[in-house]
């Protein structure tokens, strides 16, 4: 049964590919995230950026959503979220539920899993209850899959990412999120073992140049990704907008870096 995945392409992937904005730093890495271009810290203006750049959705965090939220971009609320302050094995528990996500005007829900980590049992109990619970709301359920702890040691290798990727299909994804393992060949393997869940690749920390990021993103399209979920590298820029467009003049428009940087010069 595609259904919810057909219900996912249909609200965040309307042009056949996707952009989505995350935007649930402030609990995963701190309001340090926001130093880099402190506009980036108002709500406000993220929603702003992801309606003018035309993007498919926002990822926010309940708080964010319930203060905030104007129902001019598809939502996304991640259920779950830790701090980068805790020590030990990796684990993030909800404090949202689908029912209340819902409520606050959510079209999908997102939801991170440590693959590896010493809590990975408990991990994948709470996914599974969050899982029966997007089925009961009939609401697309999008997996953040981050192998972390235990015996991981490189997060974006080829093997660790196809495995992400692997488990989230197993364990009921309707959409993915994943981190780029760096060249669009071994990326294609993690596209092909997520079999009919659609890829997006995560968008990792800010890149040095914007053309780092764009090769990043042609390569994941190559690859077979519908798209990318990306943060930190469109609303750290001072530029934000400006490149926003020509992300999207990429993904949907289908141009290649050459074009767009040509274009940009
Ligand atoms: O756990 P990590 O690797 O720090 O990444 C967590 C962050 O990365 C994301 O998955 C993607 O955001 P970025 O594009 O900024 O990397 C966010 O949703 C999340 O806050």
């Amino acid at each position: 049964m595609t259904r919810l995945v057909e219900k996912f392409l249909r609200i965040f992937a309307r042009r056949g590919r996707s952009i989505i904005l995350a935007y649930d730093h402030g609990i995963e890495h701190g309001p340090t995230d926001f130093m880099d271009n402190p506009d980036a810290a108002d709500p406000e203006h993220i929603i702003k950026l992801a309606r003018e750049a035309g993007f498919d959705g926002v990822v926010f965090q309940r708080g964010i959503a319930e203060k905030y939220y104007d129902g001019s971009v598809p939502l996304i609320v991640k259920l779950n979220g830790k701090t980068n302050l805790y020590n030990g094995e990796p684990i993030s528990v909800a404090n949202c539920t689908v029912e209340e996500a819902v409520s606050l005007g959510a079209s999908a829900v997102g939801y991170t899993i440590y693959p590896g980590s010493g809590y990975e049992w408990r991990i994948f109990e709470e996914f599974a209850r969050i899982k029966r619970e997007a089925v009961k709301f009939d609401v697309p359920l999008i997996v953040w899959s981050y192998p972390r702890g235990g015996k991981v040691t490189d997060e974006t290798a080829p093997e660790i990412v196809a495995y992400a990727a692997r488990v989230a299909l197993e364990l009921g994804a309707d959409s993915m999120k994943i981190k780029y393992t760096g060249d669009p060949k071994t990326f294609s393997w993690a596209v092909r073992v997520a079999g009919k869940v659609p890829v997006l690749m995560s968008g990792g920390p800010k890149t040095k140049t914007e053309e780092e990021f764009l090769r990043q993103v042609e390569g994941v399209l190559e690859a077979g990704a519908i798209g990318i979920a990306v943060g930190r590298n469109v609303w750290q820029r001072r530029d934000a907008l400006k490149f926003a467009r020509v992300l999207s003049e990429m993904v949907y428009g289908g141009k290649k870096v050459v074009e767009v940087l040509g274009e940009a010069k």
